[in-house]
């Protein structure tokens, strides 16, 4: 029977690919839900090619431009934020992509999850603010949670057929754009620069996350969360060629690994198809191409987004949603030109020395701990509205 799609984010970097790979399955996948937030030209594009059922606009300026652009066909269309939550719960889908970017992503996620989804995650934003709360009502709701984060996804398969306790998780850092630069270079490097990354084409918020370490930060985190291993047991090795995606090492000294060309689409049918595997088409992995797979420390003093992260890992409560808060808005103020590179990791401190903590949360104290963490960014770094 064929699995019936509900992208969320359907016009963003992994959306995308995602309908890559649908179209390469024709026989094993219908599109049925798609989502964007302005793109509404390119939903309204996707929406007639695959005859969804329906597409939403989260951002409700956009409604009537996608609606008029989909008159005359059988696409419901609908718009806001709330919107998107309930397409990811409604009937007519087996499995929701979650490719949201950012906290938008947790409420759709809580909401697949609820409905008993199986969801397919990309947007880390979701365990990192929420694991807490996400993972047990997973396994409450019997709703299949399976990564499509690379190096979750390397795990994942990596774990695969495995009973016996994990000594490790290895997770593996390209190390981002400014990999190569020294320490005092960092200072005036522009947004042209942190958006060159060395190994993969992705949104410009995780392209940014990757040159800060925040990236690997939230890894971190949502490697906690998806496979319950402590902090203590999850170690970044930095890796400069993305093959080895990530490891697993096993108290017998064993050690797994799960490598490849980066290219996404892997972990996206790998996530759409498991315990399947796609048949893909394409040139095949050549170790001869790749003679030298190299190791090495990321150096810390340089990156402090990776400490930071794991010290909201160990304190836990809103912690970890404080530090994801702030850093959103003070990505989209680099991006925007309003504020430096460095003020991106001053900011998210700014932000947890300042923000109350809750020890405990629900999902109405991330929505509170979330409002805080970006008005204090916000002040730290002098945005106006
Ligand atoms: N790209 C990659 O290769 C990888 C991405 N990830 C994770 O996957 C997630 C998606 O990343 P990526 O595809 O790069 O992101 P993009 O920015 O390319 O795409 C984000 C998608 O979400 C939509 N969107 C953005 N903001 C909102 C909002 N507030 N409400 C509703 N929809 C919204 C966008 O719509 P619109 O187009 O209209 O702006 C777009 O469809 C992130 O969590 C990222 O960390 C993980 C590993 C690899
Ligand atoms: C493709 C993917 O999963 C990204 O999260 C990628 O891992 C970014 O790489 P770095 O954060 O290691 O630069
Ligand atoms: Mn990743």
């Amino acid at each position: 029977m064929k699995q019936r799609l509900a992208i969320l984010g359907s016009t963003g970097s992994i959306g995308v690919q995602t309908l890559d790979i649908a179209r390469e399955n024709p026989g094993r996948f219908e599109v049925r839900v798609l989502t964007a937030n302005r793109n509404w030209e390119r939903l309204a594009r996707q929406a007639r090619e695959f005859d969804a059922d329906a597409a939403v606009i989260a951002d409700k300026q956009h409604y009537a431009q996608l609606r008029d652009a989909l008159a005359g066909t059988d696409t419901k269309v609908y718009a806001g934020e709330e919107a998107v939550a309930q397409v990811a719960a409604g009937g007519g889908t087996d499995v929701v992509v979650n490719a949201l970017v950012g906290y938008a992503g947790l409420a759709p996620t809580v909401a697949a999850i609820e409905a008993g989804k199986k969801l397919a995650l990309a947007n880390k934003e979701s365990l990192v603010v929420g694991g807490a709360c996400v993972m047990p009502l997973a396994r409450e709701r019997k709703a299949p949670v399976i990564p499509i984060d690379s190096e979750h996804s390397a795990i994942f398969q990596c774990l695969v057929g495995e009973r016996a306790p994990v000594r490790r998780l290895i997770v593996t850092c390209s190390g981002g754009a400014f990999r190569d630069f020294r320490a005092e270079e960092l200072a005036n490097v522009t947004v042209e620069q942190a958006l060159r990354h060395p190994q993969w084409d992705m949104g410009a918020k995780i392209t940014i996350d990757s040159s800060t370490l925040v990236n690997k930060g939230f890894e971190v985190i949502e490697a906690h969360w998806l496979f319950g291993t402590p902090a203590e047991r999850i170690s970044v090795l930095l890796h400069p060629q993305s093959i080895i995606h990530s490891m697993v090492e096993f108290e017998d000294g064993a050690i797994k690994a799960q490598l490849g060309t980066p290219d996404m689409r892997l972990p996206i049918s790998f996530a759409l198809l498991y315990p399947d595997r796609a048949n893909r088409p394409g040139e095949r992995f050549n170790f001869l191409n790749h003679p030298q797979l190299t190791f090495a420390e990321v150096d810390r003093a340089k990156y402090p987004a990776l400490d930071i992260a794991y010290d909201c890992l160990r304190r836990g409560g809103t912690a970890a949603c404080t530090m994801n808060g702030a850093n959103e808005v003070a990505v989209a103020a680099f991006l925007a030109r309003k504020c430096a590179w460095l003020d991106i990791v001053r900011a998210i401190r700014y932000a947890l020395e300042h923000a109350a903590f809750v020890p405990s949360p629900t999902l109405a104290d991330y929505a509170e701990a979330n409002a805080e963490a970006r008005a204090l960014a916000a002040e730290f770094l002098q945005l106006k509205n």
